[in-house]
């Protein structure tokens, strides 16, 4: 369940605040080189673009690979013509660290993600500190303010934000608050149902100049054919990558 997830997360978060308290990762997050511009990276343009992730388990598919250097990946991830890294720092279900995170960005030059179950400021903080350049926000965890806060705090630390939705009102939502990518999950975070007809149908209501990603059940190339027919200017994979060859995989992907 969502509330589990984040309810976990804001837990792990807590008990590394007591080690490394909030003064010293702002610090840290200043002190880090700024972040990549990761809305030119992901613009829209004549071919769709890949943000591809480094996920070695999920609460609904279990273990899916041991990836023992994340950095190597992410290099293949490079090679084959991502235009983004996504890496799931959440420990408990996904087996994820912020370590996982700053491997990645020492080893490649294009924009990551930090991709967890954000709530607070120390967390936006931390993915700065460790050197990321995009933080997911999910719009079905957090409450309308709090989503502005962290909104504004990751551009105030030169970051963006891909702000993921799974309703129409969750994307009206995004929208208020100024999203500039707003992903839209096949995946339902609760039940884990996956519904690829469900970027189809929100799609239109996300305005141009408003870059439109599609999260989740990515399986072939004809998945990527269906999500760039509904409008995606960018597909979000996890599974197919880190289960197949990715250079070959991300190559048939981005041949569509
Ligand atoms: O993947 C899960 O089981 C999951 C469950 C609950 C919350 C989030 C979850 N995954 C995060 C993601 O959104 C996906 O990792 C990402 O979109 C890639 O999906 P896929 O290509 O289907 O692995």
């Amino acid at each position: 369940m969502l509330t589990d997830l984040m309810g976990g997360a804001l837990a792990d978060a807590d008990a590394r605040r007591l080690a490394r308290p909030l003064s010293a990762v702002e610090t840290a997050a200043h002190d880090r080189a700024p972040a990549l511009d990761a809305l030119a990276a992901l613009a829209p343009a004549d071919r769709i673009k890949i943000i591809a992730e480094i996920k070695r388990s999920s609460p609904s598919r279990g273990s899916l690979a041991e990836i023992t250097d994340p950095a190597a990946l992410a290099v293949s991830y490079e090679t084959g013509g991502a235009s983004a890294i996504s890496v799931l720092t959440e420990g408990r279900k996904f087996h994820g660290t912020l370590d996982d995170l700053e491997q990645v960005r020492a080893a490649v030059s294009l924009p990551v993600l930090r991709k967890d179950f954000i709530g607070t400021p120390y967390q936006v903080f931390e993915a700065r500190a460790a050197g990321a350049d995009l933080v997911l926000l999910i719009v079905a965890a957090l409450n309308q303010d709090t989503l502005q806060t962290l909104q504004d705090l990751v551009r105030e630390l030169g970051m963006t934000a891909l702000v993921e939705t799974h309703s129409a009102d969750e994307v009206s939502r995004a929208l208020d608050i100024g999203a500039s990518l707003v992903g839209v999950n096949a995946r339902n975070l609760s039940t884990f149902e996956l519904d690829q007809n469900l970027f189809g149908t929100l799609a239109d209501s996300i305005p141009s100049g408003v870059v439109r990603i599609a999260e989740s059940a990515v399986k072939s190339a004809a998945d990527v054919a269906h999500y760039r027919a509904a409008g995606a200017d960018v597909v979000l994979v996890g599974e197919a990558l880190v289960t197949s060859d990715p250079i070959r995989t991300l190559s048939e992907f981005l041949a569509v």
